[in-house]
């Protein structure tokens, strides 16, 4: 048997996570680091959703060359051709069509009766397979499904041509015993089930997800799908990198295989953090900032005597470094490329210098520049949108004692370039803060969340803000970093007004039929 194929769906069910709202440039940046990470199947998001997840799909099949990029669609036409419009110009197009089987879904959700659902099925993947060489066909909720009708439909859709069948634990309800029976039932029940790849795909709902796709590929699955930092739906998915790190360490009992390079792990899990604003939980398996930290004396004398006491994972084993002190303020543009080129990014010469300038400017403020912080640095150049930008701060100044009002004052530069400037009042230095931008812009702002983390450690740390809030209706997210916690503040907000602008500009083109 080959490896077990990875479907990594961190762009589509990842972002359906509550809050996460990913902009083009952002999911292009986690899809090349999702190639770096070696996934075999990238899910890049569900086409006939919006015009964003369209352009953003059609724009990672025409980037990324290889990984297998797919869409999702309902069983329903409509679905299948916008589909194809965004996928057609990957090297081979990839569709994924879900319909549910179990009786609730049919029931109260479809209102269809069981031979309604395996018709429907049918003439959805045989009408696909005629445009995709690869469709994937998901019996949504088949854990709450019978299963002997599972074993119907799931014959029928390959007869069809599906090329893989994949049966997701939708409400994250089983467990790994019975997802393990699932499989083996219908490996033994579906007489052409050796045609196709067989699928698992978890939710976390019930914190069994990764246990269930462990259980899934000991029983017969050929396909693990999930995502990075188990971000998705509700409780979230399986997350692919503590699945990865599981076959490594207990190769014993998990003798598989995948195409996946562990030491991509951090990287791309800090990079899905950032991005989607979810920060990662200190004592999350394999990628939380606790994983790898011994703090009880018995432990720490143990490791001390043998890592092997405690540590059942090595840092170095998913890419994190143990010392990670970088350039710092006398270097010069040659080890700056050297070194990002090291954390492996290439990018153009205008964008080097750019990040270069931005790595300077942090060398006057900062005496450490660790790689946490080059890496910030990278991410922002690489999908800043400054070319786009309706507003940016000129300057601004806060005014905050224990017995006064706090006070803002701020200058922006604003769409058609003049210079705007004024003062507002806040109950706190950053309400002060949005109030006097949000008296400068045209829009009508709400803010629904606010978070702020420090990337890395020490008094100099840079400080990282994200925000959620509506924009004249839009529900959009951003995200702004500098070393002072007020100014990566005001970036973040205008960050988020910002891509309300980025979205309009980046309309469909006239061949897709939206
Ligand atoms: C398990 C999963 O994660 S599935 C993926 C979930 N992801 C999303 O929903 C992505 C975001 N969704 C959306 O933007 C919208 O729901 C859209 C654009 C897809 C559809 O929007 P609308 O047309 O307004 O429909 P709405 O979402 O209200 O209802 C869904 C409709 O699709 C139907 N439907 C649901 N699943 C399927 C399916 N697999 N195949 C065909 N039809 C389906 C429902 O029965 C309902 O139909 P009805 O209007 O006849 O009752
Ligand atoms: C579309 C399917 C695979 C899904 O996301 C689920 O069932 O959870």
């Amino acid at each position: 048997m080959g490896p077990i194929k990875i479907f990594d769906t961190t762009l589509r069910d990842g972002e359906q996570s509550p809050g996460v709202n990913l902009n083009q440039l952002e999911k292009l940046e986690i899809a090349k680091q999702l190639e770096r990470f070696g996934v075999d199947i990238m899910e890049a998001g569900f086409p006939a959703s919006s015009k964003g997840d369209f352009e953003a799909v059609r724009n990672i099949a025409r980037t990324i060359k290889n990984v297998s990029v797919t869409g999702l669609a309902r069983a329903k036409k409509s679905d299948i051709d916008i589909a194809w419009e965004a996928l057609k110009d990957a090297d081979e197009p990839r569709l994924h069509i879900f319909l549910a089987t179990s009786p609730i879904h049919m029931t109260h959700k479809l209102k269809k009766t069981p031979e309604e659902v395996i018709q429907t099925a049918v003439e959805m993947v045989t009408y696909a397979k005629q445009k995709f060489p690869h469709v994937e066909w998901s019996a949504e909720d088949a854990t709450r499904s019978d299963r002997a009708f599972l074993a119907t439909i799931v014959e029928k859709v390959i007869e069809a041509g599906a090329t893989v069948v994949n049966l997701p634990d939708t409400v994250g309800y089983t467990t790994p015993e019975e997802y393990g029976a699932l499989f083996r039932y219908m490996r033994k029940h579906v007489p052409n089930i050796d045609q196709v790849a067989l699928s698992a795909h978890c939710h976390d709902d019930l914190g069994m997800a990764v246990a269930n796709s462990l259980a899934a590929v000991e029983n017969g699955a050929t396909q693990i799908e999930g995502t990075i930092n188990g971000i998705g739906e509700r409780a979230g998915n399986a997350a692919l990198e503590e699945f990865a790190v599981a076959l490594n360490i207990r190769q014993d009992k998990y003798p598989y295989q995948t195409n996946l390079r562990l030491k991509e792990i951090k990287r791309t899990s800090d990079l899905v953090s950032k991005f989607s604003g979810m920060a990662v939980p200190a004592n999350k398996a394999v990628v939380g900032r606790n994983a790898f930290a011994h703090e009880s004396g018995i432990h720490q004398d143990g490791v001390l005597k043998n890592a092997s006491t405690y540590e059942i994972i090595t840092p170095e084993l998913v890419g994190v470094q143990s010392n990670n002190l970088v350039l710092g303020k006398h270097s010069g543009r040659h080890a700056f490329k050297d070194k990002i080129e090291q954390l492996g990014y290439k990018l153009a010469d205008d964008k080097v210098s750019e990040a270069f300038q931005a790595f300077k400017q942090l060398t006057d403020r900062k005496k450490e520049v660790t790689d946490d912080d080059l890496f910030t640095i990278l991410i922002d150049v690489q999908t800043n949108i400054d070319d786009l930008k309706k507003y940016s701060l000129q300057a601004f100044q806060v005014q905050y004692g224990s017995s006064n009002m706090p006070t803002a004052t701020v200058a922006l530069t604003t769409p058609d370039g003049s210079r705007v400037e004024t003062a507002r009042t806040g109950q706190g230095s950053v309400e002060a803060l949005y109030n006097t931008i949000e008296a400068l812009v045209e829009e009508t702002i709400h803010l629904t969340d606010f978070h702020l983390s420090s990337i890395g450690k020490g008094r100099d740390a840079l400080a990282e803000v994200h925000v959620n809030m509506t924009v004249n209706e839009e529900t959009v997210s951003g995200r702004g970093s500098a070393q002072d916690v007020l100014e990566a503040a005001a970036h973040a907000f205008l960050n988020a007004i910002n891509r309300v602008f980025l979205n309009k500009s980046t309309t469909v083109q006239e061949t897709a039929p939206l």
